[in-house]
Formats: C-alpha cells, structure tokens, sequence
C-alpha cells in the first residue's frame, strides 16, 4: 500500500482535480460518504459486540484490540446507507473546522441522517469564514435540516456538553492544518479526548503532524481515523499509530495514477504480502527446489560473540538456519567454543582469534573466511575492542561479501565518522540499527531523529548508499534509492534482549538466498514480526516471550 506525505497529497489532489478534471466537490461527496460508511459499520459492530457480551468497541471478537491499518473497497452504499434498526438510538455530533476537512465532515453528515442516525454539527468557526466547498456543504446540511451551531464564542467551549451524543466525528482539522491547533480547536479536542465517546477521525486525527507522526500537546485519540486516498506517512508512526486507532483507507475516486504523475512523487510503502510480490518482487512461497542441495541456499558468515555477550552470535547464528540458510558458519573467539558448541549442533563454528573477545588482527582469519560466504553479518555480541574501526574498515573495504552490521559493528560505524569519505560506497550493505545506534550513526539525539524516523531513515541511506532498518514498533527499511517500506508486524512482547540479534540473522539468511538487501530487509522486519506475533500468542503472556521463541516461531 502506498503512503503519502501530506505535501505529496496536496499535489495529488491538485493534479487530480486540475489534470485530471475531477471535480472536488465529487471527491468531497465521496469522502464524506465514505466516512459516513465507517460510522455506520462502527455503530453495528459495536451494536454486535453488545449483544454478545459488551466486550466495548475498538476489540475483535476475540478481545483483542484491533489496531492497524486495513484498505476496504468502497461498500455498496445500498448496503451501508441504509437505514437499520438502532440507528434511532445513536446521536452523532459533527465537530466540523472550517476547511475541506469539514466539508467532509459536514457531507458524512448528511449520509448519517438518510440512514436513519440522529446527528447534529458543532462548527469551530463563524459559518462566514468557512472554505467555499465547506461554506457550500454547509448550506446543504442546514438545509436538510440537521441542527447546526457555532462554537466560536469564547464562553462556549465551558459550556460544552456532549451527555446527549452516542459518538463524535473529528471533522476539525486535515492536512490542511499546521502547528498546534488554535482555539478554538485546542478546546474541542480537548473536550472531545475528556468526552469518553468514540471518536472516528476524518482523514487524520486533529492535531497529528500527518507527515512526522507526532502529535500536538492536544490531539484527537480516535477509535478510528477513515483516511483518505491514501495512507499518510503520519499514520504509520508512532505516537500518530495510536492515537488513529484503526486505520481505515478509503477510495474516493482520486486514480492511483494521480499518484505516480506528481512532481517528488511518492516511495513509501506499508509492507505487505502484497507490496512484497508486488513492488519488491519476491517469491512468497519460499519453495524449495526439488533437485536442490544446502549449496543452493547460500552459506552465512555470522561474525560476533564474546566472552560476555555469546549468545547473541547464537541467536543470530540460529535464525539464520531456520530461515533457511544452507549453511551457517559462526565466526568466534576461540575461547566460547566450549560453552556454545553442541548447543546448535547444525552450526559450523571457525575460531577467528585465540582468547574470549574480538581483537584487531582477527581481520585477515574474517576476510579469508568470507571469501566463500554469501553474506557475512557482523555485530551480534561483538563487543568492542583496541583498533575496532580499523578492522571494521579492512572487512568494508577488502571483501565484496553482502554485509549485515548491527549491534556494536554500528557502534564502530558511528565512531567512525565520516566513514563514507574515509573508506568509500560498497554495495550491498544493510545496517539495522535500533534508534540509539541511529543517534549515534546521525550524532543527535535520539529523541531527535524520533521525531521524523521515516526522513532520517530515508536521508540516510541515500547518503550513505546503504539498506537502512530502523527498528522499533512500525521498523522503517529504506533503499539506497530513497525508497521506504513501513513494517506493521510484530508485538510488543518483542521488547526483549536478543530479538535484534534474530533480525540479523533473519536478514542474513534471506542475502544468503539470494534476495537483494532491499528485499531481504523489508521481508525479513516482515517475518521476524510475524514470528513474534506467533509467539506472543503462544506465551500465557507476552511479557514472557523470549528471543529465542521468535527463532522458534520463524
Ligand atoms: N479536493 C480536496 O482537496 C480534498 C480534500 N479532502 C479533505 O480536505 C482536507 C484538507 O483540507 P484543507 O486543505 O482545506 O485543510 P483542513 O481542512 O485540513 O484545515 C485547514 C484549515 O485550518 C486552518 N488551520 C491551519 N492550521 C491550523 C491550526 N494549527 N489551528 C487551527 N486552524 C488551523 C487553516 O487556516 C485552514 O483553513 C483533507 O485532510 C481531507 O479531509 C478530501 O475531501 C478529499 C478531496
Ligand atoms: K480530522
């Protein structure tokens, strides 16, 4: 699935309605439609999960919380729109500002009412200064009846009593809007967040920065935002993940061609089984050949491990083999032998220096072991030592083996420097950092590069030419090309010692057969989510998972 910035969705919309000679008043009906559509089906879902048992909206069947992001068809309006039984018991209110956004607002409202559910509409502004599509939308809601009124008065927002309504659309503010909402939007959103009553968000929650993800000092917290044409990048990062609730994406008559035709046009995609297939070209099915043998499924060189930190090489060392890497051969200081051998018995060791830690001479034994590898991943629980950067660089700079760093194989990166000018571009490498190795690769804050993990993710692997996986819930992998891929698999039980170790040898496995590093990194965020989902579905409770049961569940 494609995902915009909102500048690249103003350009959208503008070619779309100039170009392309859609009116916008047909795109504004179909959005508001569409998010009409979504608070009808919320409004029966929650009806549905009453009378089975009052598990409270925003859950699955199952009780567990249903967040993400999901693109449905348009529904057959005859479907939805029609009036249904319980509908006269709902009482939506419309929050509605004074641009597009409202206008869509003010369009789901009239839908409301032809299906049979109660609504009214609230207005941040003076009718009067009103966007003219809005001011139009405006007229025809008056005239169709549904009680409108103003909250501009600064005494009003005291007053405010949302006792009588069943549930709020957030109509304020789009991609339009900049900065903190001013009041008297701040007051609305507040009171709206204080109401208790579900929120359903037209295209973004008011107050997310819809390109960055993150959120003003008030922001709506929806149940579910109804996006429109096409996921922004601000709803696939956190805090604007959460605060969305589901995501729905809604068509509304914008062409996906409109998209590639743009100036700067978009690059981002969710990952997806579709995506996969389709954008990154990979054979999902991961069949093996029948006339095939461990040679056909590349030979991994794991090069990590120390006297403190062994496991981590196992870690790495095991999921490259159940990913289904022919052969792994893990690269240790010779001293751990005793203690990790025959505990993965399918596991080729090479003593690469005397001693229990990594030293700088070491470089030669690795680069003489990786001359028959596929990939060599260095990093899991490599520690550093004496002269690191400059071994470092000798594996950068004399073997043309894919590279997977990690851990503190980043840590030497980033003290390094410079390293691009020092020791020149390499293709094929893939870095995997979590957001403090990424601090410390960009030398700021990692509060800082936090707070648009997508552009730094992005600026810094087309600066660096490399694959870029900046972990953390919603991983961000960008290409040397600027391209990036959003994951939405995985599970917090996942927030444990190791688990980055089994990405890398996930990654690893994936270069070792013959994937390119783009692809090996956006399916392989993709499968090691997916794994631990599987095992925090497995555990009692999450919180017990462990690295190695994502290993386990791969
Ligand atoms: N043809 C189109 O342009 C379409 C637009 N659509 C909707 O239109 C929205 C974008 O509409 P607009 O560009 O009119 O903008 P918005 O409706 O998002 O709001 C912008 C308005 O809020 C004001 N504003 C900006 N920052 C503010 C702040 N911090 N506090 C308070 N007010 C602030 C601006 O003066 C402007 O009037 C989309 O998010 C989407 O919902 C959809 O209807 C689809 C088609
Ligand atoms: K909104």
């Amino acid at each position: 699935m494609l995902i915009v910035t909102p500048q690249q969705m103003k350009r959208i919309d503008r070619y779309t309605i100039e170009e392309l000679g859609i009116p916008s008043l047909s795109l504004m009906e179909s959005a508001g439609r569409a998010i009409a559509e979504e608070v009808l089906d919320f409004i029966r879902e929650r009806s549905a999960v009453s009378v089975t048992g009052n598990r409270g909206a925003g859950t699955r069947p199952d009780g567990s919380a249903k967040r993400g992001v999901t693109s449905t068809a348009p529904v057959l309006a005859d479907t939805l729109i029609a009036p249904f039984d319980g509908a006269e018991r709902e009482h939506w209110l419309i929050l509605t500002g004074k641009g597009n956004n409202g206008g869509d607002g003010l369009v789901a409202a009239r839908y409301l009412q032809d299906a049979g559910v109660k609504v009214s509409v609230l207005c941040a502004e003076s009718p009067e200064r009103f966007s003219g599509e809005a001011s139009a939308q405006l007229e025809s809601v008056r005239r169709s009846g549904i009680p409108v009124r103003p909250a501009s008065e600064p005494g009003d927002l005291a007053k405010l009593d949302f006792t009588a309504y069943t549930g709020l659309v957030d109509a304020l503010l789009g991609i339009g809007a900049s900065g903190e909402p001013r009041e008297p939007y701040a007051g609305l959103i507040r009171a709206a967040n204080d109401s208790g009553l579900p929120i359903i968000a037209a295209d973004i929650p008011s107050g997310l920065d819809a390109s960055t993800g993150q959120t003003a000092q008030v922001c709506i917290r929806a149940e579910r935002t109804v996006c429109i044409a096409f996921l922004k990048t601000g709803l696939v990062q956190y805090p604007g993940a959460k605060t969305a609730g589901e995501v729905r994406v809604r068509a509304v008559g914008i062409p996906q061609l409109a998209a590639s035709r743009i100036e700067d046009p978009p690059n981002a995609y969710l990952i997806t089984e579709r995506s996969l297939r389709g954008v990154l070209n990979i054979d999902l099915s991961r069949d093996r050949e029948e006339d095939s043998h461990k040679g056909t499924y590349g030979h991994a060189l794991v090069v990590g491990g120390s006297r403190l930190m062994s496991g981590a090489g196992l870690m790495a060392s095991r999921a490259a083999l159940r990913i289904g890497t022919g052969l792994v051969t893990w690269a240790l200081p010779a001293a751990l032998l005793p203690s990790v051998v025959g505990h993965v018995p399918e596991l080729m060791v090479a003593e690469a220096t005397a001693g229990d830690s990594w030293n700088r001479d070491s470089a030669d034994t690795v680069l003489k072991l990786a001359e028959k590898m596929s990939v060599m991943s260095i990093g899991p629980g490599l520690g550093r030592f004496d002269g690191d950067t400059q071994w470092l660089k000798k594996l950068w700079t004399e073997s043309d083996v894919p590279l997977v760093i990690d851990a503190d194989g980043l840590n030497m990166l980033a003290d390094a420097g410079d390293f691009i000018a020092a020791w020149g571009r390499r293709p094929n490498v893939v870095l995997t950092p979590h957001p403090g190795e990424m601090g410390r690769l960009l030398g700021v804050p990692t509060a800082e590069l936090q707070q648009d993990r997508i552009e730094a993710a992005r600026k810094y692997a087309v600066r660096h030419g490399v694959t870029l996986v900046l972990k953390g819930a919603r991983t961000v992998v960008a290409s040397p090309e600027g391209a990036v891929f959003i994951n939405t698999t995985g599970h917090p039980g996942m927030s444990t010692g190791g688990t980055g170790d089994v990405l890398t040898g996930v990654i690893s496995g994936l270069i070792a057969q013959k994937l390119n590093p783009i692809q090996a990194a956006a399916f392989g965020v993709y499968l090691h989510g997916r794994a631990g989902e599987r095992a925090a579905e497995r555990r009692e409770h999450p919180a017990s998972l462990l690295a190695g049961d994502v290993i386990d569940s791969l």
